[in-house]
């Protein structure tokens, strides 16, 4: 079959496993993913036309090894099977093709954080075994939508399905065998290409569809809780200011704003110049968290839960982002602005202001990834006694602790300027070392020493003969 795979439809609608819940199907996501390709253009035969004679094959959506195999399914919009069962008298070619499979997922690399690792792994091992080389015998015609004529070697396939019965004139088989080598082809660059970028989208956030994250559906309910928004201004000099601009309810999250950061952050993401950021708030004070409106109209746990992993993915990919962050705290840092301000980088105070975590007395506890980063900042013992004690922390207590790295000498509108003097010691040279600079210390920040070690050694690979690099060797730059 000349290289070509069998695109299979099975309509088998596989049942729902008790296991669904904690192994969210990672045929879903590839389903959103080819979804987002917008394939809508590639139609595959209508269902109807396969609802008898598919492979009993085991093909169970959910991921349980206890049946065996995985395989196609419903994938949102699509009905596509990653796993190809060639002819189902076959006993060999499928034992065969298991194996490989099996090969692949132990051996496929696993990408993105530990939690998504096995859905990683399974994804990559089915789009191998998605581009394994059919074996020679013809499935039956039920199953095969791509029929064509000759193999690599030119030679006319010996048929057993009734769609290659019929000869095939010469030039329309050499037609047919180079266009859909072509089709190949380009569908095996653009897949590559859509999952790298699906891939690097998943390394950076920590929640998807696979952890019953559905983006959508809370940004529906957040974009009906209007009022305030996220400003972003992005400076020549490569320093960007990002303002939490709610001042008559003292900067707190509206829904909108919620949804904004997002955006903004994205914007940040794809910032080829920035060398840093600064998070403050309008009017001279940082965030009271959560709109108190907002929290009741989400009242319900899963709601909560969505609006949380939403607040952690943005915050998550903020404090991942290639630029040296400062959180500027005028006035009151509180509840989610607290949880905020740890996902900078740096935290510089104005006389007078406060950090506080106030969750406890609201019945909650931080979700927004505040008491994981506090504590990573300031150990557990100060950040037990911050949550659980509801602990006023003035500049100087932040500083004695570790949370600010400095007290500014303003709590106006100057003090905005004094922290662009503060970033500059900070933020010298180029974009490219300073991004650098920022992604060694996150590779060490949240890999394992070896994996951190490997991706240091890569990044500098990008600085070293660089520009910055052979500037300073002729300037012959001395230390002193
Ligand atoms: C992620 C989980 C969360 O973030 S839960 C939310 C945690 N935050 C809070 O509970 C803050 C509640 N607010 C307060 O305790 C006080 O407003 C604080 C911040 C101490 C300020 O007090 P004070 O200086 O007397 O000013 P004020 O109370 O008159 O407030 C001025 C206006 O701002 C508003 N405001 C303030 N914070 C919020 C908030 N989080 N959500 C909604 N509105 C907020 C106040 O309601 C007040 O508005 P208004 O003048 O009454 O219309």
């Amino acid at each position: 079959m000349g290289g070509l795979r069998y695109f299979l439809i099975h309509p088998h609608v596989p049942p729902i496993h008790p296991l669904s819940r904690y192994f969210p199907s990672p045929l879903s996501c590839l389903g959103r993913f080819l979804d987002s390709l917008r394939l809508s253009r590639v139609s595959f035969p209508p269902m109807a036309a396969f609802q008898s004679d598919v492979p009993s094959v085991s093909v169970h959506p959910h991921g349980s090894r206890r049946y065996g195999a995985v395989s196609g399914g419903s994938l949102g919009n699509w009905h596509l099977p990653l796993w190809l069962v060639p002819n189902r008298s076959s006993s060999t070619s499928f034992v065969c093709s298991v194996l490989c499979l099996l090969y692949a997922f132990s051996c496929g690399p696993a990408y993105g954080l530990s939690r998504s690792r096995f859905h990683a792994r399974l994804f990559w091992a089915c789009s191998w075994a998605a581009s394994f080389p059919p074996p020679p015998q013809v499935p039956k015609s039920p199953l095969m939508l791509i029929p064509v004529g000759v193999n690599q070697f030119g030679r006319k396939e010996q048929s057993k399905g009734t769609a290659l019965n019929h000869s095939v004139p010469p030039l329309l088989d050499a037609l047919l065998f180079i266009s859909s080598k072509m089709a190949a082809l380009i569908w095996r660059c653009s897949f590559t290409r859509a999952k790298a970028r699906w891939l690097h989208q998943r390394c950076l956030s920590l929640y998807n569809s696979s952890h019953g994250f559905d983006e959508t559906k809370i940004k529906e309910k957040l974009a009906q809780l209007s009022g305030g928004s996220i400003d972003l201004r992005k400076g020549e000099n490569g320093i960007a200011e990002l303002c939490i601009n709610n001042p008559s309810r003292m900067n707190a999250f509206t829904g909108t704003m919620m949804i904004q950061l997002e955006e903004r952050i994205s914007e940040l993401e794809s910032w080829q110049d920035g060398k840093g950021l600064i998070v403050y708030g309008a009017g001279n004070n940082f965030c009271t968290g959560s709109d108190l409106n907002a929290v009741k109209a989400i009242s319900s746990p899963k709601e909560g839960i969505m609006m949380c992993m939403l607040m952690q993915n943005t915050l998550t990919r903020m404090q991942r982002l290639p630029l040296i962050s400062v959180a500027l705290i005028q006035g009151k840092a509180m509840g989610g602005g607290s949880e905020l301000c740890t996902a900078c980088d740096f935290r510089l105070m104005t006389p007078g202001s406060e950090i506080r975590f106030v969750h406890k007395q609201m019945g909650l506890v931080p979700g927004w990834g505040g008491a994981a980063r506090l504590i990573h900042l300031i150990g557990s013992r100060h950040t037990l006694k911050l949550l659980s004690g509801t602990l006023r922390v003035d500049p100087d207590y932040a500083l004695r602790i570790g949370l600010a790295d400095d007290i500014l000498n303003y709590g106006d509108d100057r003090s905005l300027e004094e922290t662009q003097k503060w970033m500059q010691t900070y933020t010298k040279g180029s974009p490219l070392i300073n991004r650098a600079v920022k992604k060694v210390i996150l590779s060490g920040r949240e890999k394992n020493l070896e994996d951190a070690l490997r991706t240091e050694k890569e990044i500098f690979g990008t600085v070293w003969g660089g520009p910055d690099n052979v500037q300073a060797l002729s300037k012959g730059t001395k230390h002193k």
